[in-house]
């Protein structure tokens, strides 16, 4: 991360500490309420420039016998650190993560997912995010990730006809 970071101010429309964050899209795999095989996390902004969510771990998300498959928990990750951006203002996409897999994570347990803004930069928002599982003393996966901000609408222009709300993006109505 450079050393010579931007302030961060907190966005004074955003959530405050333990109110829900609005997905960054209803059909996004991460946090989409509608998105028919996501992950459906709910996220709660938390304290400082920070994201908690919780998730069953699922028999769906299986990977190695009885546990988490890497990829679910990247996936979680991902989408847990790409909702900090909203705690200052701007939507910003992933372009740089990292997961360090620490402990096994079983089948039918709760994941603790809490993501904060380590800094920025320009348009790069530095991240990290922590998992447990209900002993926050003892992680079991760590990130890091950068995200950067983009002109959502100019960024989707292009792409936004094969989202599955189509209709209501090209109408027009509010990108979540
Ligand atoms: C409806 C609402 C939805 C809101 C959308 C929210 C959705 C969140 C969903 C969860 C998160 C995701 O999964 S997002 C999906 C996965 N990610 C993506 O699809 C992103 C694909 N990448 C891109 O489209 C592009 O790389 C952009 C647009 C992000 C950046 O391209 P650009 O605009 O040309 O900018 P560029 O100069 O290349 O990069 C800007 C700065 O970032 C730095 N940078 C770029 N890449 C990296 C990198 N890998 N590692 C380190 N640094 C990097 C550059 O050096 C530069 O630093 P400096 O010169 O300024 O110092």
């Amino acid at each position: 991360m450079p050393e010579e970071l931007d302030e961060l101010v907190r966005h004074p429309k955003t959530s405050r500490p333990g109110e829900p964050m609005r997905p960054h899209n209803m059909v996004c795999f991460g946090c989409g309420e509608q998105s028919p095989r996501g992950l459906h996390l709910e996220m709660f902004a938390g304290e400082g420039f920070s994201v908690v969510a919780e998730m069953p771990v699922e028999h769906w998300m299986e990977g190695g016998p009885g546990v988490i498959h890497g990829g679910i928990l990247s996936s979680a990750f991902d989408d847990v650190m790409g909702m900090t951006p909203r705690l200052i203002g701007p939507a910003a996409v992933t372009v740089h993560l990292q997961v360090d897999f620490m402990r096994p994570i079983p089948v039918g347990e709760t994941l603790h997912l809490r993501a904060e803004i380590l800094g920025k930069q320009g348009r790069k928002i530095y991240t990290e995010g922590v998992a447990h599982l209900g002993d926050p003393t003892t992680p079991v996966a760590r990130a890091h990730g950068i995200f950067v901000t983009i002109d959502a609408r100019k960024h989707f222009a292009e792409h936004v006809e094969r989202s599955a709300r189509a209709d209501e993006f090209k109408a027009g109505k509010p990108q979540v």
